[in-house]
């Protein structure tokens, strides 16, 4: 997040890309394995996180090409909202993706990045409560983690964004409980657009479940937090 556009009337701006700093205690990083992850999580999970550190020949480490990204339930935690937000609603706001605490019930999911080949990764176990058509999973929850992996994408790449289009294609229905892969590339970035393609495959690689174009643009957080 080196690349906030902050301006110099929203000095705190500077803090707000800096999670975990803004936390008075240590945030819960919802990206580790818990009980409810499956075999294919935890495999694809393995896969990627053992290259996130190569073991070099003198026996030391060094970091690998992927880079685990952590997962909290909020993006920032005193974000003011501007005032028309109560405190309330102030107080209580969640990520969408991470509020709902039984674990594998909903969105059961872990992000990688791989800043050499501008790609991002997601494996990601939909749960029961994310029922759409009978025994498979809502187009709006594929939606949710389409927008949640490309959206982490393009703010790696150019720091606050947001979702200007998402245009998806559904292929083939993903089966409630099961894994799939989320593979988001860069296509190019023109000025404040970033355009990124994401497909959602089973984890064998053997069916498309998903393609999409996504259209992000970046955005002066301050003007997001200001306006009423
Ligand atoms: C602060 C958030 C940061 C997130 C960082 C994540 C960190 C990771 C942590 C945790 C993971 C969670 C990750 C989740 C990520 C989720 C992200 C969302 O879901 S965002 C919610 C849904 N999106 C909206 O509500 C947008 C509503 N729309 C707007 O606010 C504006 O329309 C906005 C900002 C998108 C653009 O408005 P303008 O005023 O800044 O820019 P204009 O002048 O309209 O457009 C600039 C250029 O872009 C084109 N453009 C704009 N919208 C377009 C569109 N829909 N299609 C095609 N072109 C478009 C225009 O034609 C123009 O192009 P020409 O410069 O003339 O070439």
């Amino acid at each position: 997040f080196t690349h906030s556009r902050s301006s110099p009337s929203c000095s705190s701006s500077v803090q707000l890309w800096t999670l975990p700093l803004p936390f008075l205690s240590k945030p819960r990083d919802f990206s580790v394995p818990n009980s409810s992850w499956g075999p294919e999580m935890m495999r694809l999970y393995e896969h990627y996180n053992s290259q996130c550190e190569v073991e070099m020949e003198g026996g030391g480490k060094r970091e690998g090409l992927w880079r685990k990204l952590p997962s909290y339930n909020r993006i920032l935690k005193y974000a003011t909202g501007g005032v028309y937000l109560s405190k309330i609603i102030q107080s209580k706001a969640r990520l969408f993706t991470r509020n709902i605490r039984e674990p594998g019930a909903a969105f059961e999911y872990v992000l990688f990045a791989n800043s050499e080949e501008q790609k991002c990764v997601g494996i990601f176990q939909a749960g029961h409560l994310l029922e759409g058509p009978p025994g498979h999973v809502h187009g709006g929850a594929i939606a949710t983690m389409i927008d949640t992996v490309t959206g982490t994408h393009a703010s790696m790449l150019s720091g606050p964004v947001m979702t200007a289009n998402l245009n998806i294609n559904y292929r083939s229905p993903i089966p409630l409980g099961s894994t799939v892969l989320l593979e988001s590339c860069l296509d190019k970035k023109e000025g404040r657009k970033i355009i990124i393609t994401c497909k959602v495959m089973s984890t064998d690689g053997s069916k498309v479940h998903t393609e999409t174009t996504a259209l992000f643009l970046s955005i002066n957080v301050c003007h997001l937090l200001e306006r009423a």
